[in-house]
């Protein structure tokens, strides 16, 4: 099926939910609720089939909750690594639930390495080009991934993304707390390695745009550096941001808007556990209680950027 540059569907996808917002799917199985718990452990046991069943099951709860109210999703690899194959399985079926559902979805697996193995990785994640081997269509739409093994490990992922119409978020400025040890470090040519990335993020990123004039080579910039947004937002005009941080890191509506651009575009905030757990604060214990605890923290998180961005003088809608 033809799709249309990443970048143009995405933006489309946001401004039709007229939301920002991103929510990663990082199910871990102690915090599941209850009755899904209950459920896997009677069909499968307490056991990685249990696990996988309860992830998809969970997921699948959640998807609905939010799918009037964001474009995009965002699940994170490592937390269904933790099951082996019944957890990639329930990745891949959370995947496609999603896809099934209009949303699209950003793989957050961080991978980079040398050319021929970057190659493998984004066949893994785009789609193999073995089809007499591999019937399987599954793909997501996005993936991030990570930079510092230089220019050579991420050409074949810029390649495959351009033939497949995919997206990719390179690994820019991170949120966690000690990010800066290494990419903070000023270069000898006088701008810091993170800024290095960016400056060769935006060489590629001009040969992957779209109508909308967005590139489909987009940046992962932390919301917890609200001040240091603005160098990047500079070195990267036509990359979107994936924006991690928001909520359990603590960043707020207020330390987003620097990554956007004057247009009101060119960010999607991610936020994982403070939207899926959301539950757990009002003790919901049903199906029902439990999706409408997401739906409203996801409404209240859209709410908040959308304020944010009014105050700045970037709300488009
Ligand atoms: O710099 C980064 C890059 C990726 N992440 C990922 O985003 C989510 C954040 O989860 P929260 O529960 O919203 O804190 C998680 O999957 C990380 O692996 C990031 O946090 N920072």
């Amino acid at each position: 099926m033809f799709k249309h540059n990443f970048a143009d569907r995405l933006n489309k996808a946001v401004a039709q939910k007229k939301s920002h917002s991103v929510i990663g799917l990082d199910p871990v199985i102690s915090r599941i609720p209850n009755f899904i718990r209950e459920e896997a452990k009677k069909n499968y046991g307490e056991n990685p089939k249990g696990a996988g069943f309860a992830f998809t099951q969970f997921n699948k709860l959640v998807i609905d909750a939010i799918k009037d109210h964001v474009a995009v999703i965002k699940p994170q690899l490592a937390y269904y690594e933790v099951f082996g194959e019944h957890g990639i399985h329930a990745f891949w079926e959370t995947v496609n639930y999603a896809q099934q559902m209009g949303l699209l979805v950003i793989a957050d697996a961080k991978r980079g390495d040398i050319d021929s193995t970057a190659t493998a990785y984004a066949n893994a994640f785009f789609g193999s080009e073995c089809e007499q081997w591999n019937e399987n269509e599954n793909a997501v739409d996005s993936l991030t991934i990570n930079p510092y093994l230089g220019r050579d490990s991420l050409e074949p992922f810029f390649d495959a993304s351009k033939k497949r119409n995919s997206g990719l978020f390179v690994l820019v400025k991170t949120s966690n707390p000690y990010s800066g040890d290494f990419q903070n470090q000023k270069l000898t040519e006088g701008i810091t390695l993170a800024e290095k990335v960016g400056v060769l993020i935006n060489k590629f990123s001009s040969e992957h745009l779209g109508e909308s004039g967005y590139s489909s080579i987009g940046a992962v910039v932390g919301a917890t550096y609200p001040e240091d947004m603005k160098i990047y937002r500079k070195l990267m005009p036509k990359s979107i941001f994936l924006v991690p941080g928001y909520g359990a890191q603590g960043a707020t509506g207020k330390d987003i808007v620097n990554a956007f651009n004057e247009d009101g575009y060119g960010a999607l905030i991610s936020a994982s556990r403070s939207i899926i757990y959301s539950f757990e604060l009002v003790n919901a214990q049903d199906h029902t209680s439990v999706k409408n605890a997401i739906t409203q923290a996801t409404i209240e998180m859209n709410n908040d950027i959308n304020l944010a961005l009014k105050n700045e003088n970037k709300f488009i809608w």
